[in-house]
């Protein structure tokens, strides 16, 4: 790794080179937070701190290793200054005098390291664990080492794991030998090994501790190198589980949704027309609470808490990458001599010498592991390792969280929808109600023999019966056999961003790119991982919540995941909403090489970004191509595990999400040019991690066309004005009967679920975005691709002087025709030069007549098809002109 790659600038150095402040009276000048930062960092891998910590740890061990040795040959002398019963470690301090007072006959110490390693000794060797203490000795230097010199000796875990365990092994084995020969000094396994094999004797006998040692020390072994024991027949019943192939693959935990079940409250049919509610527990008038997911007698409004998710983990195996085994080239057979007829001819027999066994070369994982060991994986969050991800309480808490919701409330909406539904002569079995942050809903069974058409019929019905806006009737439940009838509750209930972060759904969750939309109806809380959606289509009615869903998206990202592996690209055609994202420009923007500004804003200069994804995407597919892996994970997994060279063009690639503010307006200004490149990166960008959240506030077919449509599986619709909107958006009504202020509904393929959107504030925003950029960020936003639009493109390819061509020019005509593809990456990869210098390069191969004109994100066309005319051509323009 180069060693610039941490030198970035902090953020809150930009006052550095001004004189200090002065305050009102003029007097005090400097400020202290410049010293402050100067101070060094405790950071595992960066600071002064650690250097002198590993120093420390060093110089530690060697003064152990000869403390401890000269142990060995100086605890007889030593043991009366030693002595606990002569004062132990009391006497570091005394003077020689207050020693022979304290009855020493001898107060000069024998020890090489003097009094200290006398006592040091003594208390790890004599009173804890014998000579199996060497092995701090060797914890210490392996601890040490790796703080100063930044080497991995060993594994630190693993480093610590066994060395605890043999010390206690080692000292209870020989403290179990000591039973044998009892001639031998005490000390060797220490009061730790002496008394544990007291006590082990004591309850299973010497017999017992002895199988007790073979047992853990075999243990042990298996665990470490999972040794085998080749008996005749081995069994392998019982579908033992593997054990780790190495201590890197431990099985990652998968996030399972958290499931939250709100019991609801039920009212069945006792007799022909009368409803009454369960009571499972206690009698009265039912309330339900959702937390102890029982019924409770109540009269007061019904209260719910917030929701203690319970999650659970399953582990999947990781799968070892196979390593090439050498293959051996065999030796050349001798060739046989020759039997000549005639015989005064003489023969010479030459010998062919058996070659050598030339073992072919071992693929890079051998490389790859020595450079891990070497150096441990590569961490591409060490260029900011000091970011701290945001704190929860720079979020606001809205409301109590706890949802009330009236039990009389609850009551007449369930009379009103029976007597409606009885009205029609539709006959009901059992009702119940889930009660949700701005909704309630109503699950009812028909009686057999009940069309559930003809209930959906009276939608309009159930509504002016209710007298309330945005009901919404699903018949049939999916997956319930029930029939829903959702009614919005006269008090909703904010859902807070913080809540929602704050829940250990959110916090554990291992999901890629986790967005907390909000809370279901069952007051679950909701996320998704934006890299499995993988886009997102997002619509909604002015006034109705979108601004604050897209402020909930980002901020859900940012609140997890650190700079280097996220990076936005926001558009924002009405320039306001996003603008409040420019302070985290350096930390996890991304913007074109030559623009100021990371937020865009201006339709032309969209269409250039969008382009230049589109040139990323196709970079990121070459290098995945390279890398022989199938998505950004696998990527950059491998490339974690030094697997793949950076002097090849191989970079850590962070997750990309292209945010647009108002889709609608750059369809209108600007058409097909913005929806080809989105189109594209929809279809092809989901394996390289490249994500669209896309917004708009009129859901046309003229905006949201038949191509964006088709490549935007989940889409999510806050509330419309009409059914044709909510159908243009989710393929069904329902959008345009939701109730606003971020009540919403998300389709992701067949499912629609309606989700309380949480609320983030303006000043909320503005804090976290604060915070993130205080800290220490990098030089600049991450650059992408250069782009140059059409116009600005042909202008110029012809003007080229044949003596201004780059140096490399020739070897990347030869290239370009050889693989076919007239590809600025292709250059840059295999020439291992800069993107610039590679697209000029490819500037003038166009003007050499060598590659075709410039076609958007396409590779261009190569006018050669081989080497040979290549070659004619090539001495052609080489020749002086005149
Ligand atoms: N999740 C929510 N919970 C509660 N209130 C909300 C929520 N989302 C939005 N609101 C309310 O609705 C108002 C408008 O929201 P927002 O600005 O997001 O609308 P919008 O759809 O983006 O409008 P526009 O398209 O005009 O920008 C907010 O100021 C807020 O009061």
């Amino acid at each position: 790794m180069p060693p610039k790659a941490n030198q970035f600038r902090s953020n809150s150095f930009k006052d550095d080179n001004k004189p200090g402040r002065e305050t009102a009276g003029g007097e005090r000048r400097r400020v202290s937070k410049p010293v402050l930062e100067k101070l060094p960092q405790f950071d595992l891998n960066n600071g002064r701190l650690v250097k002198i910590i590993g120093l420390f740890f060093l110089l530690l061990s060697i003064f152990f290793f000869i403390s401890f040795t000269a142990y060995l040959f100086t605890w007889q002398q030593d043991q009366s200054y030693v002595s606990p019963a002569n004062g132990g470690w009391h006497n570091l301090f005394k003077t020689q005098q207050e020693l022979i007072e304290g009855g020493i006959k001898d107060p000069i110490v024998d020890n090489w390291m003097g009094k200290l390693g006398a006592l040091l000794s003594n208390q790890f060797i004599y009173e804890w664990f014998g000579v199996a203490s060497y092995l701090f000795v060797f914890i210490f230097l392996v601890i040490g080492y790796r703080m100063l010199f930044k080497v991995r000796l060993f594994s630190l875990g693993k480093t610590l794991a066994y060395s605890a365990f043999c010390i206690l092994f080692l000292s209870v084995a020989i403290g179990f030998a000591h039973g044998f020969m009892s001639d031998y000094p005490h000390f060797l396994e220490g009061e730790v090994g002496f008394w544990t094999n007291r006590l082990l004797n004591a309850q299973i006998g010497e017999a017992g501790t002895g199988f007790l040692l073979v047992f853990a020390g075999l243990t042990v072994l298996i665990i470490a190198y999972n040794i085998d024991f080749k008996l005749p027949e081995r069994k392998t019943k019982g579908g033992l589980m593997p054990d780790h192939v190495d201590g890197e693959l431990t099985p990652q935990p998968v996030d399972l949704e958290d499931e939250i079940l709100s019991e609801p409250v039920e009212w069945r049919k006792n007799s022909r027309t009368k409803f009454e509610p369960i009571i499972e527990e206690d009698e009265g008038p039912l309330q339900q609470n959702i937390i102890n997911h029982k019924p409770v007698i109540a009269t007061e409004p019904v209260e719910t808490e917030s929701v203690v998710p319970r999650s659970s983990t399953h582990t999947t195996l990781v799968h070892n990458t196979m390593l090439h085994e050498p293959v051996t080239l065999m030796p050349e057979p001798l060739m046989e001599e020759a039997v000549s007829a005639i015989e005064d001819i003489p023969l010479t027999v030459e010998e062919t010498r058996p070659q050598e066994e030339l073992p072919i070369e071992k693929e890079t994982p051998k490389t790859a592991n020595e450079l891990v060991d070497k150096f441990g994986t590569y961490d591409p969050k060490l260029d900011l390792s000091g970011y701290k991800l945001p704190p929860l309480d720079l979020l606001e808490n809205y409301g109590s969280n706890k949802i009330s919701v009236d039990s009389g409330e609850l009551e007449a909406n369930k009379n009103k929808i029976v007597e409606t539904l009885n009205h029609y002569n539709i006959e009901i079995d059992k009702i119940k109600a889930t009660i949700g942050p701005t909704v309630t809903l109503y699950e009812i069974i028909p009686a057999p023999g009940v069309r559930i058409s003809k209930i959906k019929n009276l939608e309009d019905d159930i509504a002016l019966s209710l007298a309330a806006l945005g009901i919404r009737i699903i018949a049939p439940m999916p997956g319930k056999g029930t029939i829903g009838i959702e009614v919005p509750n006269q008090h909703p209930e904010m859902v807070s961003m913080r809540s929602v972060l704050a829940t250990e759904k959110f916090q554990q969750t291992t999901m890629d790119l986790p967005i907390a939309l909000g809370k279901t109806i069952s007051n679950e809380v909701f996320i998704a991982d934006l890299a499995k959606m993988p886009h997102l289509l997002v619509a909604g009615a002015t006034g109705q919540g979108k601004s604050v869903g897209i402020n909930a998206i980002l901020v859900s990202l940012l609140y997890k995941r650190h700079p280097a592996e996220l990076k936005f690209v926001l558009v924002d055609p009405k320039k306001v909403e996003l603008t409040l994202f420019r302070k985290i420009e350096r930390h996890f923007l991304a913007k074109l090489p030559d623009e100021a500004d990371a937020i865009i804003t201006d339709t032309k200069k969209v269409i250039n970004t969008l382009n230049s994804l589109c040139i990323e995407m196709d970079q990121r597919y070459d290098l995945l191509k390279d890398a022989q892996v199938r998505n950004l994970k696998e990527y950059n997994a491998k490339f974690i595990n030094r697997k793949l060279n950076p002097n090849e063009g191989h970079r850590f690639l962070p997750f990309i999400v292209l945010i647009v503010d108002e889709f609608a307006d750059l369809m209108m200004t600007a058409g097909k040019e913005v929806e080809t490149p989105i189109a594209r990166l929809a279809q092809l960008a989901r394996a390289i991690g490249i994500h669209l959240v896309i917004a708009t506030q009129r859901p046309s077919v003229n905006i949201i066309t038949g191509t964006i449509k088709a490549n935007f599986p989940a889409r999510l619709a806050f509330r419309v004005l009409s059914k044709i909107d909510s159908r243009t958006i989710l393929d069904s009504g329902g959008a345009d009967q939701l109730i606003g202020r971020g009540d919403m509904l998300l389709a992701t393929g067949s499912d629609l679920i309606r989700i309380q959107c949480a609320f983030v504030d303006t000043p909320e925003v503005e804090q976290v975005s604060d915070f993130i950029g205080n800290q220490r960020g990098y030089a600049t936003a991450m650059l992408l691709p250069e782009y140059v639009g059409e116009g600005e493109a042909g202008s110029s390819p012809k003007d080229f002087d044949p003596d201004d061509r780059d140096p490399m020019f020739e070897d990347a005509a030869r290239l370009i025709v050889l693989h076919q593809q007239g590809s600025t990456s292709l250059v840059q990869r295999k020439l291992k030069l800069g993107y610039n210098r590679a697209g000029r390069i490819i500037d003038q191969l166009e003007a050499a007549g060598i590659v075709g004109p410039f076609e958007g994100s396409k590779a261009r066309e190569v006018l050669f098809p081989d080497e040979y005319s290549l070659e004619r051509h090539l001495e052609e323009i080489a020749k002086p002109r005149g």
